[in-house]
């Protein structure tokens, strides 16, 4: 999939680490070193404008490293890249931790996913089809 992309960051574009990854690493591009305080949210620029196919979304992921380690994540996960969205990414992230964090300049600070989207037509109705579930939802079936 070829997806325009302008850089105005002072890195070099996202790439996939390794053969098969489904996400390009986002690097934090700010001018000074970013410092969150336990529970603090901030957003982050990334430098980065995209022009999506029609029918494709991109979705900001925390990264699991970032978590484990730090305790930070993405507030809004998974964010939504809209396909008409022409302005800068941005990455809300949070410090979960106890301690402040601070993250750098060019630091890799979340992935971008790109999926397949489908818009809904709605066809509205009174009588849904009946199921083996029904209603039963938010753990419903049990926990073990
Ligand atoms: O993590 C995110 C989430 C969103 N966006 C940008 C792209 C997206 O297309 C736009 C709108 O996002 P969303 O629909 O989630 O925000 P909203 O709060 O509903 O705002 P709007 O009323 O502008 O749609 O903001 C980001 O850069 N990063």
């Amino acid at each position: 999939m070829i997806v325009k992309i302008k850089n105005t960051s002072e890195h070099g574009l996202p790439a996939y680490e390794t053969p098969l990854s489904a996400g390009v690493d986002l690097r934090a591009n700010s001018t000074h070193p970013i410092t969150l305080q336990p529970m603090e949210r901030a957003l982050v620029k990334t430098g980065f404008f995209l022009e999506i196919p029609a029918g494709y979304e991109a979705q900001v992921r925390p990264r699991s490293g970032l978590a484990l380690k730090k305790g930070i994540t993405v507030l809004n996960s998974p964010g939504t890249i809209d396909a008409d969205y022409r302005g800068e990414i941005g990455v809300i992230l949070i410090n979960l931790s106890n301690e402040s964090v601070t993250l750098e300049n060019g630091e890799r600070i979340a992935q971008l996913v790109f999926a397949k989207v489908e818009q809904a037509t709605w066809e509205v109705t009174s009588d849904l089809s009946e199921t083996e579930r029904g209603a039963g939802g938010f753990g419903s079936t049990g926990i073990k």
